[in-house]
């Protein structure tokens, strides 16, 4: 189908797709703030622009309402994604985030929030550069005005208050493929309730296998095995900033982490994010990190059960522990703390525990994209050090 829009955007176009001719880097440059359009766009006439302030409880439930009714389903719209209220702050809210980027639509006579979009500042290293980006999500357009072609003028206007604050570039995740995917990632997902998993629907039980028998495939031990293995704490920042970058380091698209980044993203925050580190009982080294976000769904149209407890891989690291181990520790400790499912992409070093640990694939996929700005050459998964909530 074309995309009508998408192919007037600075963006990877496919007929470009193996022109290596072109250069990595910027596809339109900056332009002085002088140039960038001062007023905003037109909305059809019976809608309003509205700058969302997130730090509101009213708006942040305003928002929260119009997510949990009008996002994100999965393909069979058994599920839609319900991020909580502390969740949308944080993830809103990060160091010198722009309330502008947080952007509403409302209708002018019932002043109600029927479109949202939102942008917050990342700095991500592209190959050897490191560019200031935003990174666009919870991109939600009410139901009943699907197909009123309101997503591209709320991209463009994004794109506007972006611009007015001298950052150029910005990476967002879909998943539908749009010109041009940077990678394209397989989702997983290790069951950990599957009693419950099979009872919504998210999984079936396998060929050959009784109901007791799958619940003891996916049993896991009640506490983790690692020594040393502990939450992470407002001490432990600079370590695992130094942690992580030095992972980081290898990706060829990866968040550009400072310590005021991961005292912000990467500190435990209950029902919203958990992060465990090992801390060696000899050296007192930090050793390995795992972290996983909550994002629970909502399960649509089942009598016994309305919510699907979902813990999502964030950010991890080993080197001492064995990857295995330590995300087998991080199940176990998820399971503890009552999801009912732990999923993951297949992008960093992900895929060498996937299968060992009996995630299963999902039956989707998770597109990266860049705005103005050209990879040579699209990434693996595996060359990703990026995640996006
Ligand atoms: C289980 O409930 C669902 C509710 C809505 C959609 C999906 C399928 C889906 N689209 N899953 C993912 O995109 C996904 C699967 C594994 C890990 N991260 C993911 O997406 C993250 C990152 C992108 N923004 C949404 C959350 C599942």
């Amino acid at each position: 189908k074309t995309h009508k829009f998408w192919e007037t955007q600075p963006v990877g176009q496919f007929k470009d797709i193996g022109d290596t001719s072109l250069p990595e880097g910027p596809i339109e440059p900056a332009t002085p703030l002088s140039e960038v359009k001062q007023e905003p766009y037109n909305l059809p006439s019976v809608y309003e622009w509205t700058t969302c302030d997130m730090t509101s409880d009213d708006i942040c439930s305003e928002v929260y309402n119009l997510l949990k009714n009008n996002y994100v389903e999965d393909d069979e719209n058994m599920f839609r994604f319900n991020y909580s209220k502390e969740f949308l702050s944080w993830a809103l809210r990060p160091p010198g985030y722009y309330q502008s980027w947080h952007i509403g639509v409302r209708a002018k006579t019932s002043k109600k929030l029927v479109a949202f979009i939102s942008g917050i500042p990342a700095r991500i290293r592209v190959g050897e550069v490191v560019v200031k980006m935003a990174e666009i999500n919870f991109l939600c357009v009410h139901k009943k005005l699907r197909s009123k072609r309101l997503a591209p003028v709320m991209i463009k206007e994004v794109t506007r208050r972006v611009h007015l604050e001298n950052i150029w570039q910005a990476a967002y995740t879909a998943g539908v493929v749009l010109p041009t995917p940077i990678t394209t990632c397989q989702y997983w997902h290790r069951s950990l309730n599957p009693k419950k998993l099979i009872d919504v629907g998210f999984s079936r039980l396998g060929a050959r296998m009784t109901m007791s028998r799958t619940i003891k495939l996916y049993k896991l031990p009640e506490a983790p095995v690692t020594p040393g293995f502990r939450k992470m704490e407002l001490l432990d920042v600079p370590a695992v900033t130094r942690l992580l970058r030095n992972y980081l380091g290898q990706f060829g698209v990866a968040t550009d982490f400072d310590e005021n980044d991961v005292e912000h993203w990467l500190l435990p925050r209950e029902d919203v994010v958990d992060s465990y580190l090992v801390e060696s009982p000899e050296t007192h080294d930090v050793t390995d990190f795992c972290s996983f976000y909550t994002l629970p769904s909502t399960i649509l149209g089942n009598p016994n059960y309305t919510t699907l407890k979902a813990a999502y891989s964030y950010y991890n690291v080993a080197t001492q522990t064995s990857f295995l181990q330590l995300m087998n520790d991080a199940l176990i400790v998820s399971k503890q703390k009552g999801f009912d499912v732990f999923n993951a992409l297949d992008v960093m070093h992900n895929e060498s525990f996937l299968k060992e640990l009996k995630f299963g694939p999902g039956d989707g996929q998770l597109h990266y994209y860049l705005y103005n700005y050209r990879l040579r050459s699209a990434l693996k998964p595996s060359e990703l050090g990026l995640v996006l909530l």
